[in-house]
């Protein structure tokens, strides 16, 4: 498989002002490496507010204008300048937004899925084409002219996977698709982002339900304290957890089934206090001699796994 896009030492921040003219940085992603190959899901798992949304915002070239971003992103072994993120935005890349709020609810559906076209030839092409991808999603003609308020819940979300759907992407970056949604929602959310794999797109999952991740993912992501501390393949979730690297992961893996599958509190970017050392020292039961002062550096395993652990350095 191909390597669709490559994300290497990402760091967001926003720049603070306190007392005055004081300034100081809030550091909410610290070094993030992740790559995802075509028709690859890739799930990103933390916990809200860890910056996961901020992570698809810059993919998209979207962060706040205050957001500090550093680091480097390749696209089909292109550098993703901002210039470039925001002609694939909406077209190779697009986004499965995070609330349903991102309809508008002024305007009927099939108009704002469309949006402008230049002349009539352009805007007939994409009614059909929209009509072809709603009819594959289970929406009937009469969706077309409803406003957002007449639809049902999972039929909204139905409307924004079109939506994400109507420019041919390579790359689909689903941001939280399934809080909030009945059992049989998610499983067809999730059937959604299985089919777009499938048909060779590259899927990023953002998500704090691990369970979802879990059923749907490749590999998985883990983010703790706006650090990715392990990428996983899903397969290394099973059993007694034996092939996951990292002592959080493994401790998250045990905890699973006594805390209903949820993700532990915790994990918060840590604000304005970046640690020198390791990002889970505090909580680490296998500490070894240097892992409060030195900070370790995300390491690859083989093609697939990475792990941020001095356990598995040298
Ligand atoms: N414009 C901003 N200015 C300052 N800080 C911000 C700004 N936007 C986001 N943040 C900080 O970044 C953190 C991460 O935000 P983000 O929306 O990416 O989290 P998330 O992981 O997507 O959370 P959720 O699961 O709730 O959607 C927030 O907790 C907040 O502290
Ligand atoms: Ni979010």
């Amino acid at each position: 498989m191909n390597d669709l896009i490559n994300v290497s030492n990402i760091s967001i921040s926003f720049t603070q002002y306190v007392k005055g003219l004081n300034q100081r940085e809030l550091e909410v992603i610290t070094d993030l490496t992740l790559d995802i190959k075509e028709g690859e899901i890739v799930a990103i798992l933390g916990s809200s507010g860890s910056g996961k949304s901020l992570l698809a915002h810059a993919i998209l070239g979207i962060l706040p204008h205050n957001a500090n971003l550093s680091g480097t992103m390749i696209y089909k072994g292109e550098v993703l300048t901002e210039e470039l993120k925001e002609k694939l935005r909406g077209d190779e890349i697009s986004l499965i937004p995070q609330s349903v709020n991102f309809l508008d609810p002024l305007m009927k559906v099939s108009n704002q899925v469309i949006m402008e076209s230049k002349d009539e030839a352009e805007e007939k092409e994409k009614r059909a084409k929209q009509r072809a991808i709603f009819e594959k999603y289970g929406l009937s003609e009469e969706v077309d002219n409803m406003y957002p308020f007449q639809l049902s819940g999972g039929m909204a979300r139905r409307v924004l996977v079109s939506t994400a759907l109507l420019s041919n992407p390579k790359l689909v970056i689903a941001d939280e698709p399934t809080p909030g949604l009945d059992e049989k929602s998610v499983e067809e959310t999730l059937n959604h982002l299985r089919q777009m794999a499938a048909d060779n797109v590259g899927v990023l999952l953002i998500t704090h339900d691990i369970v979802a991740a879990l059923k749907v993912a490749n590999r998985i992501a883990i983010f703790y304290s706006g650090y990715v501390i392990e990428i996983a393949n899903v397969d290394d979730f099973s059993g007694e957890g034996e092939n996951l690297l990292h002592p959080y992961t493994k401790s998250l893996f045990k905890a699973l089934p006594h805390n209903g599958f949820n993700l532990t509190k915790g994990h918060q970017p840590l604000h304005g206090e970046i640690p020198v050392g390791c990002p889970y020292y505090d909580r680490c039961n296998h500490k070894l001699e240097n892992c409060d002062k030195i900070r370790p550096n995300l390491i690859s395993i083989d093609e697939n796994k990475m792990v941020r652990c001095f356990k598995y350095e040298g």
